[in-house]
Formats: C-alpha cells, sequence, structure tokens
C-alpha cells in the first residue's frame, strides 16, 4: 500500500477509512471479508454503505465503530485513529435494544447514567430527544406497550442523547413492515437534517439508501471492494421529505435504476 493512500490528514473533521481489509478464519480457512477499502465521511454528512448479501457492510461498520479489528488498514475520526469503541461513535442495530425493564425514559436516559454524564441529572436533554423522536407521551411506558417501530425510535433517541460524534448505524429499520419503515425513514430524515448528525448507515434497501444518503459506497462482493461512490441529490433538497417526494423526483429513477444494475452485477438481486 502507498503511503498517500495511508496518510491521515489529523485536521480533517470527520470519517477517514485507509486500505481498510479484514480477513477472518473461518474452521482454518482464511476468508478475505474486505480489501483495500477506502473513503471518506465529511462531518455532519451521511454515508450509506450499500451492495450485495455479503459483501462487508457490517465488517466495515463494526471496524468504523472499533468492535471489529481490521487485519491492515485504518479508520479515523477527527484524524485520531479508531482502536476500540468510544461513546463518539453511537451504534444502533436491526434488533430491538431496549431494556425492557426499563421505562422508556430511563431507557434514553441509560447512556448517560453509564457515561456518568451530569446531563443525566438534566431531563431536558432525555425530553427533547424523546420529542425528536415523537415518544414524548410514551415516556412513562415500558418497552413491551410499543410497536417495533416505536421501540426502534427509543433506540434512536437513545444513541442520540449520548450526543456521539458519529451515528452508525447497520439496518436500523431491516426488522420493521413496510410502512413503518419508510415512517422511520422519513423520521430519520428529519433528524438528520436538524441535528445536522454525522452518520454511516448500512442497508440492503435501494431507497433508503438514496433517500438518506449524501454518499453511497457500493461494495463488490468477495472480496468486499469499493465498486463506485455516488452522491444522490436527494437529502440535501428542500423538496425530498417522503417517499412520494423522492419517488417522483427527476433524477431518482436513473439512480435506482444504476444501483439496480450494479446489484444484478453482483448476483445481489
Ligand atoms: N466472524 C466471522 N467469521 C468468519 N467469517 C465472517 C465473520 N463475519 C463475517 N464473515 C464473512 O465476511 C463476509 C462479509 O460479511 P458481512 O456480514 O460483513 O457482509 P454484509 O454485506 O454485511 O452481509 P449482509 O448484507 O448479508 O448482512 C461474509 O462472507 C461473511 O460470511
Amino acid at each position: 500500500m502507498s503511503a498517500t493512500a495511508m496518510q491521515l490528514d489529523v485536521n480533517q473533521q470527520g470519517l477517514q477509512v485507509r486500505e481498510l481489509g479484514k480477513v477472518f478464519s473461518d474452521h482454518g480457512r482464511q476468508v478475505v471479508a474486505v480489501e483495500g477499502v477506502s473513503f471518506d465521511v465529511p462531518a455532519r454528512q451521511v454515508c450509506v454503505l450499500l451492495g450485495p448479501s455479503g459483501c462487508g457492510k457490517s465488517t466495515v461498520l463494526r471496524m468504523m465503530a472499533g468492535l471489529e479489528r481490521p487485519s491492515s488498514g485504518q479508520v479515523s475520526l477527527d484524524g485520531e485513529i479508531v482502536r476500540g469503541p468510544h461513546r463518539d461513535r453511537g451504534m444502533v442495530f436491526q434488533g430491538y435494544t431496549s431494556f425492557p425493564w426499563l421505562k422508556v425514559r430511563d431507557n434514553v436516559a441509560y447512556g448517560l447514567r453509564v457515561n456518568g454524564d451530569v446531563l443525566a441529572m438534566q431531563e431536558g436533554t432525555v425530553d427533547y430527544f424523546l420529542e425528536r423522536v415523537g415518544l414524548s407521551a410514551f415516556a412513562d411506558v415500558y418497552p413491551h406497550q410499543l410497536s417495533g417501530g416505536m421501540r426502534q425510535r427509543v433506540a434512536l433517541a437513545r444513541a442520540l442523547a449520548n450526543t456521539p460524534k458519529v451515528l452508525l448505524m447497520d439496518e436500523p429499520f431491516g426488522a420493521l413492515d413496510a410502512e413503518t419503515r419508510w415512517q422511520m425513514q422519513e423520521l430519520l430524515l428529519d433528524v438528520i437534517r436538524k441535528e445536522r448528525m454525522t452518520v454511516v448507515m448500512v442497508t440492503h434497501d435501494v431507497e433508503e439508501a438514496l433517500l438518506l444518503g449524501d454518499q453511497i459506497v457500493f461494495l463488490s462482493r468477495h472480496p468486499g471492494r469499493v465498486k463506485t461512490i455516488l452522491h444522490p441529490p436527494f437529502k440535501s433538497s428542500d423538496s425530498v421529505n417522503t417517499r412520494e417526494d423522492l419517488r417522483s423526483h427527476p433524477e431518482y429513477a436513473a439512480m435506482e435504476r444504476q444501483i439496480l444494475t450494479m446489484m444484478r452485477e453482483e448476483g445481489g438481486h
């Protein structure tokens, strides 16, 4: 790998992924899951990792989270190399990760308490993020009293309340039915625009990628490499707020087609 490819710009705000590689050992067999993956996520932008099943999306995200150690290359946040999990990088997973024995309010406050944050004393932080995800009226109920979509909003509010520098999301809406999924995508679009969040999100869903991403990093598989990087115009457009707006946008059909063609080439659909 060249010195320039690995060079980090310590002044750059946001995430830098440089020549990232991961080799797993599977029953004595070496599996090259990801190889030579490089891209940048500027602060306050949303980057979507898209590609066919098994192309290494989750592996790349887990290395960005510090949950998986790279075999080669590195990830840095604001010029600092990622060496393990940190509250600067908040995670939201596909499954419902709320604590069943805690009320919604206490689930959202949980991360703050664990981190001994003085903000935990400030009910305002929790109330603010409950309001942002539309759950103010449900602050004092338990997660089992909520629908799947609402529980995923609790997970989102909890991640946001920690005010991470970056939100990392692995198929956060993958377990939801189609209609709830759309509601969540529109809600997330609204939240990340207002909070000006830096987000990296893994998805299989082409519409989701186009609605939410400033940048789509499309990975090919075996091993996972960057096939192409796209820059959809929809998230930064004032005229796209809903699914209907997205689908009727003049650039939507061509971009969707381009991605579906790549999925087919990679044998994903
Ligand atoms: N812990 C592990 N041990 C061995 N192989 C692994 C491990 N984790 C992932 N892999 C392999 O690495 C490759 C990439 O997996 P990964 O889950 O990152 O892909 P993905 O694009 O997120 O897949 P999907 O879209 O199906 O969730 C796959 O071939 C997978 O089998």
